[in-house]
């Protein structure tokens, strides 16, 4: 769905500064004769394959990531085409800039590198008036919205409204990999404060500067929120993002039954892992339904993965009890018993009838042949938990799921050495290849990028009411699918990242599928052959 002409009367300078049609030195002569554009550029026509070249040409001469990342925020305010070319055409290059792990960066140093707005900003202040200055956003059909209110940032904390880069960067994958046109998504900023003093300190910091909202006051802001989208936006997708875990669990229990929305750290990390794990059997060949999986950290990512394992070990012939029996959770207190106090709701099904036990010695006694971290706390899985992983299993199965990569739990390489290259890992921030034994080992990336834009994509494809845990289980059960036996081979449990956009679009039909299965899809067509859907890709080409 290539959209490149420009409307009546944007013209000149006017268009030259729109991102959305802008194609600089491409304009050809009769465009810049028709546009009037003829002295306003230099002489050279240029392509968009040459412009994509020039753009690589000066992100390859940049010292540092952070550098690169300010160099392609400024690409996408001012040609938003080239933009995507070069994030699809140079995926395994870009990805890593516009996503983890230098969005961490970019949203730790948010004010220091700002430039211009993106994004919609929403305070305390502006209680009973989100309706209306959702006016000033100059698109009407916002599609897919991503929101957070920056109190956990990837594992980096409470990064306050410097958290913008994130539904910033995600969005950039939503119209990259599911072609949702960037016109109809929108970042927004829940901004309601921010615990973090060094920020409330930082004569630069661009948020509001007081202790964060909470309680009563902040559900009643998020509630107009989500109202006023549904009001504003009927056909809008809500993806919640990097909220703290009680919060994550408040609000998507609060709306999954009343709006179109879920909540990606719970539900894209858990299809993401499930399909990991899924992908993992084939090697191990050991039957899903006898797994044992012990997680490092109880967080909302870690117990969300949980809760869809055990979804699908019901769906695999297990009784809801038997299926939780399977799941093990430690987290800096150790293993997680009943009868400990304090338990969050999220952790009471999966405390076990046991008596405590340290990480080493959990593994000792559970034997898992799974092992996933969530903890957002670097090398959490030191040598010997993967020693001892690696000496009760042929093929140790090792999840470091924090990001960015500073927070991983470990590195790919410390997995392979300290399992004598028989793990099989994944990461949710990328790792290069590691050379063991004479083998190059690829460990692929265990991150909800490869599960959020096919669902939003086949949300949006069949107007969906709601999205249903079946949806996540059949996106896991795609992804797991999409994996060739070579990636297997060389030790990735997912597809290369090249592959996105066609698992997306795999993905999204499928999703669309249990949508209507479940009485969950709008659309009176339906049409869900992922040619159709494919058809109303956004596509950057110009
Ligand atoms: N790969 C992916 O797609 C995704 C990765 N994540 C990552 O998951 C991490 C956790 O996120 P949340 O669950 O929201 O955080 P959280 O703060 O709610 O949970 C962290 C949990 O880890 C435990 N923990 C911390 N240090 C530990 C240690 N050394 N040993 C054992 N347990 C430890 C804590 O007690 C807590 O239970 C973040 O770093 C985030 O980047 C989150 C979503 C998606
Ligand atoms: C990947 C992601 O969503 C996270 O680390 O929070
Ligand atoms: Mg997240």
């Amino acid at each position: 769905m290539a959209n490149s002409r420009p409307p009546a009367g944007l013209t000149g300078l006017a268009l030259l500064n729109n991102s959305q049609y802008n194609k600089s030195t491409a304009f050809t002569e009769d465009e810049r004769e028709r546009f009037k554009l003829r002295g306003l550029l230099p002489a050279a026509v240029s392509s968009q394959r040459l412009q994509t070249e020039l753009i690589m040409e000066n992100l390859r001469r940049k010292a540092y990531d952070i550098e690169r990342y300010i160099l392609l925020m400024a690409l996408q305010q001012r040609n938003e085409r080239l933009f995507y070319r070069v994030l699809l055409e140079y995926i395994e290059e870009i990805m890593p800039l516009v996503y983890t792990p230098t969005v961490g960066q970019a949203c730790r140093e948010f004010a220091h590198i700002f430039r211009q707005p993106r994004g919609f900003y929403i305070t305390p202040t502006d209680r009973g008036d989100i309706f209306d200055i959702l006016d000033n956003w100059p698109e009407r059909d916002v599609r897919m919205i991503v929101v957070t209110d920056g109190e956990r940032i990837l594992g980096l904390g409470d990064l306050g409204a410097n958290g913008m880069g994130i539904p910033i960067g995600k969005l950039a994958l939503y119209t990259a990999f599911a072609g949702i046109p960037p016109a109809q998504c929108l970042p927004v900023m829940l901004d309601v404060g921010t615990d973090n003093q060094m920020l409330r300190e930082d004569p630069l910091y661009l948020g509001t500067r007081q202790p964060r909202l909470r309680g009563a006051d902040y559900l009643a802001l998020v509630d107009e929120f989500v109202a006023a989208v549904q009001l504003r936006y009927p056909r809008a997708l809500i993806q919640f993002e990097d909220f703290l875990t009680p919060n994550a669990y408040t609000l998507l229990n609060r709306y999954r039954n009343k709006a179109l929305c879920f909540n990606d750290d719970i539900q894209g990390t858990a299809a993401v892992a499930l399909a990991g794990v899924f992908a993992a059997c084939r090697t191990t060949g050991k039957a899903f339904e006898t797994l044992k999986i012990l997680f490092l950290g109880a967080g909302s990512a870690a117990t969300g993965i949980g809760d869809l394992v055990q979804f699908a070990l019901v769906a695999a012939g297990l009784t809801p009890d038997q299926a939780r029996k399977r799941l093990w959770f430690a987290d800096v207190d150790g293993l997680l018993v009943a009868g400990r106090e304090g338990l969050a709701p999220h952790n009471r099904p999966y405390a076990h009838d046991a008596s405590p036990a340290g990480v080493i010695e959990a593994i000792e006694r559970i034997k898992p042949q799974v092992l996933i971290g969530a903890t957002g706390s670097p090398g959490a899985f030191g040598e010997r938990i993967i020693r001892t992983m690696a000496s009760i299993n042929e093929r140790p199965v090792i999840f470091a799921l924090s990001n960015p990569t500073e927070r991983a739990e470990c590195s790919a390489e410390q997995a392979y050495r300290w399992s004598e290259g028989r793990a099989l890992f994944a990461s949710g921030s990328p790792f290069a290849p590691v050379l063991m034994n004479g083998k190059t080992l690829k460990p692929g990336q265990g991150n909800n990028a490869y599960i959020f834009p096919g669902i939003g994509l086949g949300a949006l494809a069949c107007q969906a009411t709601r999205i249903s845990d079946e949806m996540f289980l059949k996106a896991a059960e795609v992804l797991a699918d999409s994996v060739a036996d070579d990636d297997l081979r060389q030790g990735s449990l997912y597809p290369p990242l090249s592959q996105l956009r066609e698992v997306s679009l795999k993905i999204a039909a499928a999703v669309a599928e249990v949508a209507y299965r479940q009485g969950l899809a709008k659309a009176a067509d339906r049409d869900i052959r992922i040619e159709t859907i494919r058809a109303m890709m956004y596509d950057p080409v110009y």
